[in-house]
Parts: structure tokens; C-alpha cells; sequence
């Protein structure tokens, strides 16, 4: 972890970038991807499943037995877990769907908003490095509830061709059927573009590496929408005095332990914490099947005593990051202070994990400083808000003048003859 007591607000814009490729230095290689999908199709994915995930796959589709068959692969456990998880986000999400509301703005001119799902999306489910079925409920969960009529899921596929049991249990509780071994920038190509085997969609989704996440930026350039860009996963922890130092270092730990890329911050007020933390990382990382990820991630993380609460709250909101944990004894005021995060966890018995999996939030999330502007995955990623109006003749009548001044103010006539000719009309009956 690199160290700072008291930096000066002058070096936090360079404190708060992050250790990420940037996008000239991968974009070369991704549109040679996307060239070689666009030509070549399903032989191209065969070949770059070949490359990038060392598998000779006999056929790209996971079959009808493969999805029967991973039913029983799945312990009884794990399968309680994901039907309580999946309660949870159903649960969450279904509440954010928006009622009808019909506004009549003026008398007789009547205007409202109605929420349409997206016809057909893609689905990216991260497994370079871990079979992330948990994303499948985040992006699975909301696209049942908006009514998407096509679902269809990409995700990398194992040494053995095979797909992790647990995320076909997963897309099986779901209903989704059409599964693409397929990862990477060529997942994406596959969705965007259209190959024999994957239809192109209207909308990807998606966390994923920096391959991933670059490629999704790359291909909404061409007309497909992305949901936004989820790339290494990060957290901040603010903590006081009051903070449990195996605490912070647990949570730590959990958004480390996701690639070498990955970022996370620990602000505090107080220097004795700092090096507290920094012994119960050490103590926990050697035990964690996957330090060699965590530690290379700590190597280009940050642990920052600054001297006060605002002071904390002024550098995270500028870090924006995805994930925001509040360490601190009174978190209401500190709280309301927060601009730029994607989900927010706040005392000491709400872990960043409890986001990932279960609580019922999404965990597919702005990273890299894009929470400035973007927020995460939600009901609303997965439908278009189509606005519809209702004008009757004395709505017309009321409106009319406004419309005719300020289309003849901007020089378009035939705007305003669109409503002139009606009131004419009007006029005459
Ligand atoms: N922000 C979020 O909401 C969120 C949520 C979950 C996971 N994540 C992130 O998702 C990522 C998952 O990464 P992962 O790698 O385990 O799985 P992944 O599925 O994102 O990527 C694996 C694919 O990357 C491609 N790839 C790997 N090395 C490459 C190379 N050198 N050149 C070109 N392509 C290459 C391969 O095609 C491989 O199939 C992690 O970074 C994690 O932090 C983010
Ligand atoms: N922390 C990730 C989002 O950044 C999501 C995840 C899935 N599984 C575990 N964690
Ligand atoms: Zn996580």
C-alpha cells in the first residue's frame, strides 16, 4: 500500500487515478478483435477462445444437458443462497419500478412517461479469473422484471470447455437458455455485431476486466447501447478511531482479491489505524487462496491519513469510487455529504460483500472515477422511457400561440404551420 500522511490537495488529482491500462493502449488489439469477429464469426470465437482461454471447444452453445446436468453439481447450500439472493435483488429492484403518472400540463394537453423493456440484451457474466454467477442475478434479476423478451448470456469458458455449474443453475432459475462460451473483447463483438451462433442485441451489459470493459466503450461507438463502464472492482473505506482494524482490513481485502487491477483506498483520520490496518492485511492476505491477486493490487492502493472528516469526504468524492464504506461511529452527517460513489455502505456491520451477493443492491457499478456520472445497473438500465402526449382541441387552442411564437422565432415555419393549420380548422367549426 502506498502511503501518505496529510498530502496536499494539490497532488490528489494525481493521487485518485488509477492503476488501469488506458484506452489508446488497449484499443489497437480490441478492434482487431472486433475485425476478426465481424469477418469471421463463430470461427473467430472458436480461435480466440483457443488464444485467450487456452480451450478447444467443441461447440460455442452450452447444451440442454449440460443446463440439466448443473443442477445436481450444485450443493443444496449453495443453491439455498442464490434463491435468498435472488429474493433479495427481486425484491429490491421490483420497487423501482415507476407508476404511470399521467401530468396534464396545461388545460386540455396531457403528457406521460411509460417504462418498455429493451428488447434484446446481452449479458456479459465475468469468469477469467472466478465464475461470477452473483453478476448473473444482478443483471438476470432487473431484465425479468422490465419484460426483456431475449436474453442472451456470453461468459467465459473454462480449461475444459466447460461452464461453471453454478451459472448455469443460475440462468436456468432465470430462464435463459441461449449461453455463450465466450469471453472478452470477443464476447462483446459477438453481441454487438451479430455472429451464426449469437444475435446481435440492442443493449450489453456487464462488468468485466479492462479487455471487457474497453471493448463495451469501443462497441457502443458502432449503435449498441452499454449499460456503463464496470471495470476492476474498488472500494474506499473511511475510518475514524472507532474503526476494528480486522474489519477494515477484511473489507479490504474483498475488492483486492478481485485482480491485479484492482484499487482500494483506506482514508482515516488517525495514523494509528493506518498501521493497525496495515498489519491485519498482512496477517489475513497470507491465508487467502488468491494473495497473489490481492497483494499485487495492494501494491498500487493507498492508505491516507488526512486531517479531518471533511477532508476525507472532500478526496472521496473526488476519487468517485465504485464502492464507499463509511468505517466511522456517526455516519448520518458524513452521510449527506457524499456526491460521487456508486453504492455506499455505512457503520461497521455493513460489509462491501454483503452488496456483492445478497443484500438486494446492485453490485455491477461505476469504477474508475466514472460514479462522477454514471450510476449503477438498476430497472431502468433495462428499459426505454417512451414519452406520450394527448392534445385535445381546446388543449390546442391553449397552446397554440406559444408554439407558433417560438418556432417563428427560431425561423421554422413549418413548425409553426403545423399548428396554425389546425387552429384554423378550430376557427371554423
Ligand atoms: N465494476 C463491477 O461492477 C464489477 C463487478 C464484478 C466484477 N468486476 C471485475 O470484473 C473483472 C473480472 O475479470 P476476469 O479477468 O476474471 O474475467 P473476465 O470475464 O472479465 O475476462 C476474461 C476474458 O478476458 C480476456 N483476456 C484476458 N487476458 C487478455 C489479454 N491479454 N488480451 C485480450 N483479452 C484478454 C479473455 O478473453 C478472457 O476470456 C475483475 O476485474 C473484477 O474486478 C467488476
Ligand atoms: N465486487 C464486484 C463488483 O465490483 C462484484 C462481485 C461479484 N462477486 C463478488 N464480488
Ligand atoms: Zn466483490
Amino acid at each position: 500500500m502506498r502511503k501518505f500522511i496529510n498530502p496536499s490537495p494539490d497532488i490528489w488529482a494525481e493521487l485518485v487515478k488509477r492503476p488501469t491500462k488506458n484506452l489508446e493502449e488497449l484499443e489497437p488489439g480490441i478492434l482487431q478483435t472486433f475485425q476478426l469477429v465481424q469477418e469471421q464469426g463463430d470461427a473467430a470465437l472458436l480461435q480466440l477462445a483457443q488464444k485467450y482461454d487456452g480451450v478447444q471447444l467443441q461447440s460455442l452453445l452450452a447444451s440442454e444437458v449440460e443446463i440439466a446436468e448443473a443442477e445436481a453439481k450444485v450443493p443444496q447450500e449453495l443453491k439455498e443462497a442464490i434463491l435468498q439472493a435472488y429474493s433479495n435483488i427481486q425484491l429490491f429492484h421490483t420497487q423501482q419500478a415507476e407508476p404511470v403518472r399521467q401530468v396534464e400540463t396545461m388545460n386540455g394537453v396531457n403528457c406521460w412517461r411509460k417504462s418498455v423493456a429493451i428488447d434484446k440484451v446481452g449479458l456479459y457474466i465475468p469468469g477469467g479469473t472466478a465464475p461470477l454467477f452473483s453478476t448473473l442475478l444482478m443483471l438476470g434479476v432487473p431484465a425479468r422484471i422490465a419484460g426483456c423478451r431475449e436474453i442472451i448470456l456470453c461468459t467465459p469458458p473454462a480449461k475444459d470447455g466447460s461452464i461453471h455449474p453454478a451459472i448455469l443453475y443460475t440462468a436456468s432459475l432465470l430462464g435463459i437458455t441461449h449461453i455463450v462460451k465466450a469471453g472478452g473483447a470477443q464476447a462483446v463483438a459477438a453481441m454487438a455485431f451479430g455472429t451464426e451462433s449469437v444475435p446481435a442485441v440492442y443493449k450489453i451489459f456487464g462488468p468485466g476486466n479492462q479487455y471487457v470493459t474497453v471493448a463495451k466503450q469501443l462497441v457502443s461507438k458502432t449503435g449498441v447501447a452499454i449499460d456503463l463502464p464496470a471495470g476492476p472492482s474498488e472500494v474506499l473505506v473511511m475510518a475514524d478511531e472507532s474503526a476494528n482494524p480486522a474489519f477494515v482490513a477484511a473489507d479490504l481485502l474483498s475488492q483486492a482479491e478481485h485482480g491485479d487491477d484492482s484499487q482500494v483506498v483506506l482514508l482515516t483520520t488517525s495514523e494509528e489505524i493506518l498501521q493497525q490496518v496495515e498489519q491485519e492485511l498482512e496477517v489475513q492476505l497470507n491465508v487467502l487462496p488468491r494473495r497473489e491477486f490481492a497483494a499485487k493490487a495492494l501494491e498500487n492502493s493507498l492508505g491516507v491519513v488526512l486531517n479531518s472528516r471533511q477532508s476525507m469526504l472532500n478526496f472521496s468524492n473526488l476519487y468517485a469510487p465504485e464502492h464507499l464504506i463509511l468505517s466511522v461511529a456517526d455516519f448520518e452527517e458524513l452521510m449527506e455529504g457524499i456526491t460521487n460513489t456508486g453504492s455506499v455502505f455505512l457503520g461497521h456491520y455493513s460489509p462491501e460483500s454483503a452488496g456483492d451477493y445478497a443484500s438486494g443492491t446492485n453490485h455491477t457499478l461505476p469504477t474508475n472515477g466514472y460514479a462522477r456520472a454514471y450510476s449503477g445497473v438498476s430497472l431502468d438500465s433495462f428499459v426505454k422511457k417512451i414519452t406520450f402526449q394527448y392534445i385535445t382541441r381546446e388543449g390546442l387552442q391553449n397552446i397554440g400561440k406559444t408554439i407558433e411564437t417560438m418556432a417563428e422565432a427560431e425561423g421554422l415555419e413549418a413548425h409553426k404551420n403545423a399548428v396554425s393549420i389546425r387552429l384554423k380548422e378550430l376557427d371554423r367549426v
